[in-house]
């Protein structure tokens, strides 16, 4: 059962002995250290706990710590990657910005300036949402560092709405209000997982004209895992690419903790291997959005959340490791 890799003190890692215990001390994403207990990270895992921008049903304020308890049984190795996520870079837990409920300009900016922190520092982002009005400045954070990002965007959900009650940020509109402000690469944006009754057939030409291009949930049972990957993968080439999963990609059986449930979804299973499935893409960040706990059973939602996470996690981590090797193996 004990299994740390040689160099296992460094980076700080969880430690797994006999004596350790999964379910036991304060809760951080997968019991990697907090941030304050390390210098610095490589990958900073964030909670934002907001949810004033949804249409729906409230409750993903509380997505972020739901996700940490879930994300306690996660082990050291991943076997579908040959990767230990947690050695191989340093991960820490930021703990949670703080963003305003009571008013979404105020809680925008708040959580804009909060990414913006942590990416100064050099971490890269796994987010964990709140609703999906956070992703907005999270893009803009990212965009300052990287210039336009590729988006691999996972949802039940086009997100690329222009207002809502007439309010322009929302949980609906985040990915229209990006394209406008010219965070993403227009020529590499796709939305997966898509499906469910839309306000009218325009949602979707406006969509198609800000640039994204539709794998439908239906598209991934019919075509396969296999075959998607590689579409996406040929899309996005090498650009700095930002993945934003809002975990109503998932059917409501596998993910039933949301606010905005739509049947018919991707089984969890898709969704892991997808993700793997990207593993030579240049993933910049990422975040994990909607789980609202309130309406999850049996932690059925934030499993699935916590263990998507891990899969991101690992993606960032295997290329930090790698662009690590080469620094280190450079001819003198
Ligand atoms: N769950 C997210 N992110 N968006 C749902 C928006 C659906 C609607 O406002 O009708
Ligand atoms: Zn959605
Ligand atoms: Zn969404």
């Amino acid at each position: 059962m004990t299994a740390n890799p040689p160099d296992a003190t460094r980076p700080v890692a969880p430690q797994e002995t006999d004596a350790t215990l999964h379910f036991t001390g304060p809760a951080t994403f997968g019991r990697v250290p907090r941030l304050d207990q390390v210098d610095t990270a490589d990958i900073a895992v964030v909670g934002v706990p907001f949810d004033a921008g949804v249409s729906y049903r409230p409750g993903a304020r509380f997505g972020a710590n739901a996700v940490r308890e879930a994300s306690r049984q996660l082990r050291p190795y991943n076997p579908a990657m040959d990767v230990y996520p947690f050695h191989y870079a340093q991960v820490a837990d930021a703990g949670d910005i703080t963003a305003n409920p009571h008013n979404i300009d105020k809680a925008v900016e708040s959580i804009e300036a909060g990414a913006d922190a942590l990416l100064s520092t050099g971490a890269q982002l796994m987010t964990l949402g709140g609703d999906h009005t956070i992703a907005l400045p999270l893009l803009r954070s990212v965009a300052r560092r990287h210039g336009p990002v590729a988006l691999l965007h996972f949802d039940a959900h086009l997100d690329t709405w222009d207002s809502h009650f007439g309010a322009q940020y929302t949980h609906g509109t985040p990915f229209r209000r990006a394209a406008e402000e010219g965070l993403l690469d227009t020529s590499a944006l796709s939305h997966v997982g898509t499906r469910g009754s839309l306000y009218s057939k325009e949602d979707l030409d406006e969509d198609t004209k800000l640039g994204f291009g539709i794998v439908t949930a239906a598209d991934v049972m019919r075509r396969g895992v296999d075959e998607v990957v590689q579409q996406l993968k040929e899309r996005i080439g090498k650009r700095p690419l930002y993945i934003s999963v809002d975990i109503d990609v998932l059917d409501p059986a596998h993910a039933p903790g949301t606010g905005t449930p739509e049947a018919g979804g991707l089984t969890s299973r898709e969704l892991l291997e997808i993700v793997r499935g990207l593993a030579d893409c240049y993933l910049v960040s990422a975040d994990l959005v909607e789980v609202a706990p309130a309406y999850d059973h049996a932690e059925i939602t934030s499993v699935a959340a916590s263990h998507t996470a891990y899969e991101l996690i690992t993606l960032m981590s295997r290329q930090i490791a790698f662009f690590r090797w080469v620094e280190e193996n450079k001819p003198s």
